[in-house]
């Protein structure tokens, strides 16, 4: 990893098994493909900040998608009737390798900026950190549309899953000074808010496609007081 890269990498031999990540892209599929009337029973709202809504915003402007999204500590958002569709234990195979792959990486990460592996160690013990299945449904009009409008995840480190579509650009050193599309089916690396300016959050955005309809699975990991990690200077 290095530092010009600018916070995004592709992770290949990430060793989380393709069998967990189908898994978990199969649940999604069942999921969103029911109709809305079962989605909305497991709604967000004022007393579930975790779970189905279709009504996401990217300054102010509407996102082409609908999402679901369940906390990686404990996945109790996925309600019984939702077997089937998304079953608990999918949820929470998929969390642990995440968790693992996140906690390797973050290893890495400290090892490239000087510190010891062990740096970051204690910043992660957060309950929030989350798991989005992200549905982008097929757009008619694609030149008046965004998938996710242009925006920076407000996570120390985001791991993404995307299936075989595209859409995902990347503004990023590594590729050129525009956007980029990183190859899907390489988990794709997002990060990192605070690491005194080595890393930094990367600005991306999502395009939707007129025929076929998209599947990303992202892993959002926040680090409230990971600056201290750096001796207090975050932003
Ligand atoms: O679907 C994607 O590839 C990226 C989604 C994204 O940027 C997000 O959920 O924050
Ligand atoms: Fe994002």
């Amino acid at each position: 990893m290095h530092a010009e890269t600018g916070g995004f990498f592709q992770v290949i031999n990430h060793g989380v098994p393709l069998e967990k990540r189908e898994k978990i892209f199969n649940a999604s599929r069942k999921f969103f493909a029911q109709p809305k009337e079962e989605k909305i029973k497991i709604r967000r709202d004022e007393k579930r900040v975790l779970g189905y809504y279709d009504t996401e915003h990217t300054k102010n402007v509407r996102d082409w998608k609908e999402v679901f999204d369940f906390a990686v500590q404990n996945p109790t958002i996925v309600p019984a009737s939702y077997e089937p569709e998304i079953r608990k234990e999918v949820c929470e195979e998929y969390a642990k390798e995440m968790e693992k792959l996140g906690f390797k990486l973050l290893e890495l990460i400290a090892l490239s900026l000087g510190l010891k592996a062990d740096r970051f160690h204690g910043f992660f013990e957060d309950q929030t950190t989350f798991i989005r299945l992200n549905h982008y449904p097929p757009c008619p009009v694609p030149q008046l549309a965004l998938g996710v409008g242009r925006h920076k995840d407000a996570v120390a480190l985001t791991i993404l899953a995307q299936d075989d579509v595209g859409g995902l650009e990347v503004k990023s050193n590594l590729m050129g000074s525009g956007l980029g599309s990183p190859q899907p089916q390489i988990l794709t690396l997002l990060m990192l808010v605070w690491s005194n300016d080595a890393y930094e959050s990367v600005e991306h955005r999502v395009k939707v496609n007129p025929e076929k309809e998209r599947f990303s699975v992202p892993y959002f990991e926040p680090a409230h007081y990971l600056g201290e990690a750096f001796g207090g200077n975050s932003k």
